[in-house]
């Protein structure tokens, strides 16, 4: 981490909890050419879940990445993770370093426009490290991203743009929930990965 990037991580959460933006950390090059191969070469899949016993799928695409083909449980659907790509393995690289923290697993989420998001949560798996940072790195199209807390109700948001980076840590997943908000005012694709550590 050098001293000109780190002058500008600022913890966005006012209390309860520590989610830190680190602002764009991939030059337009490396953003292209990322977005580019990971939605050449990922092998994308519609989500589906299980949502008052009934199968939904949803528009939006998932991947699930790491260093072993681990099961993992997300709605209550068991499938199988894919390993590591060349491309993922440079990207965790940097997170790692610009985050000061370690990823086993990554979710990556393709959202083809403004109409795809996602629905508040937070990511409290049983297979989740506790309390493991969360680093969400941002391809394409640029959205507004809010979290809500879990009691008093307020509300953050930020937006997060295109090469940028943002690391939800300590208290974030107990204290807040996370969503994606669809809007009409964004018409191109946007890919995220969550690069997470899971008790393999
Ligand atoms: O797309 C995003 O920015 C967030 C995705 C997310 O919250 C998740 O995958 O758990
Ligand atoms: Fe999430």
């Amino acid at each position: 981490m050098d001293l000109f990037s780190s002058e500008k991580i600022q913890n966005i959460l006012p209390f309860d909890g520590i989610t830190n933006y680190h602002g764009i950390i991939l030059n337009k090059t490396q953003c292209d050419f990322y977005y580019n191969s990971l939605l050449e070469n990922i092998n994308w899949k519609n989500d589906e879940a299980i949502i008052f016993g009934k199968l939904i799928v949803t528009k939006r695409k998932v991947a699930w990445y790491g260093d072993s083909e681990y099961d993992y449980t997300y709605s209550k659907i068991t499938k199988k993770a894919n390993l590591w790509t060349k491309e993922l393995l440079a990207l965790k690289e940097i997170v790692e370093k610009e985050s000061n923290e370690t990823y086993n697993s990554c979710l990556l989420n393709l959202y083809h426009s403004g109409e795809e998001g996602m629905a508040y949560h937070s990511d409290g798996e049983k297979m989740l490290k506790k309390n493991g940072a969360i680093a969400s790195l941002s391809l394409g199209a640029e959205r507004k991203f809010s979290f809500k807390h879990k009691k008093n109700k307020q509300r953050i948001d930020v937006f997060l743009e295109n090469g940028s980076l943002l690391v939800m840590k300590e208290g974030t997943q107990t204290n807040w929930l996370h969503r994606l908000p669809p809007t009409k005012k964004v018409n191109s694709p946007r890919i995220n990965l969550t690069f997470r550590t899971i008790e393999l």
